[in-house]
């Protein structure tokens, strides 16, 4: 069966300093995977090579088995929600999803299913310059939903949002993948990860673990004590 997710041998240099080294791991459909690993440990370059927004320096990255340009309907494929794509502040929630809707090829009556979906229906009206933080997130991954993708590529979808907001995105992305989708995330909230994922990657500049969280959690084992093995001693390459 093709991965829908799969990274062979990815690496990427900025100049002398790698960024992501000899990356190599798979996701199979259905599962919720967490991308860990500090600060500039290469999480976003990852996720960004895997959307064909930057070219590797080796290797490759695959969704679906092809690279993300080759897709032939990306937004039908691949949803993303990532910080600093950006929004219009100036058009409402509905706008911004129509927006959408024409750009990855779908009916605009998706709109208003996915303003239901992400709890935003009652703000659709509103400017984004009013959206707080938690609403953007909300957007965000409207946004990513738009074309009924099959996987998710989310980065840090859990920032800004308030526990309640916090649980229902856990729930949310337990539902996507109970229905058969992949979900590919990535966060720094260690706790709330774990129960949420069931596979994790652990990352800093290369791959320090890539398996079930029940590997990480035996024998009582908070995922938080086993990342913080995982990465200790670990140092900054250079090329
Ligand atoms: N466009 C770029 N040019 C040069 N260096 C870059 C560029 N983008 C990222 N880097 C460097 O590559 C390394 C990995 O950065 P990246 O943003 O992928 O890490 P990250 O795991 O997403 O970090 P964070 O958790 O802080 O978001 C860092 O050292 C960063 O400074």
């Amino acid at each position: 069966m093709t991965p829908v997710i799969e990274f062979d041998g990815f690496t990427k240099h900025y100049g002398d300093l790698v960024a992501v080294e000899d990356l190599t791991f798979s996701v199979r459909p259905g599962r919720v995977v967490g991308l860990l690993g500090p600060n500039g440990a290469g999480k976003s370059t990852s996720l960004r090579g895997l959307l064909g927004l930057l070219r590797p320096s080796e290797g490759q990255a695959t969704v679906f088995g092809v690279p993300y340009g080759q897709l032939d309907r990306p937004a039908q494929a691949v949803g993303v929600h990532m910080d600093g794509l950006g929004f219009e502040t100036g058009i409402t929630g509905r706008r911004h999803l129509e927006i959408c809707a024409v750009a990855a090829g779908v009916p605009r009556s998706r709109v208003d299913g996915v303003l239901a979906e992400v709890g935003l229906a009652d703000a659709a009206r509103r400017r984004l310059g009013k959206y707080s933080t938690g609403m953007k997130q909300r957007l965000g991954l409207a946004t990513a939903l738009i074309g009924d993708p099959d996987l998710l590529v989310l980065d840090e979808p859990a920032n800004g949002l308030d526990p309640e907001g916090i649980r229902w995105l856990r729930q949310f992305v337990r539902s996507f993948a109970e229905n058969g989708g992949t979900v590919l995330l990535s966060s720094h909230q260690l706790a709330e990860l774990a129960q949420t994922v069931d596979e994790v990657i652990v990352i800093n500049r290369r791959t320090l673990f890539a398996g079930p969280l029940e590997a990480l959690t035996a024998d009582g084992r908070s995922l938080e004590d086993s990342y913080f093995d995982l990465v200790a001693g670990e140092e900054p390459v250079r090329a």
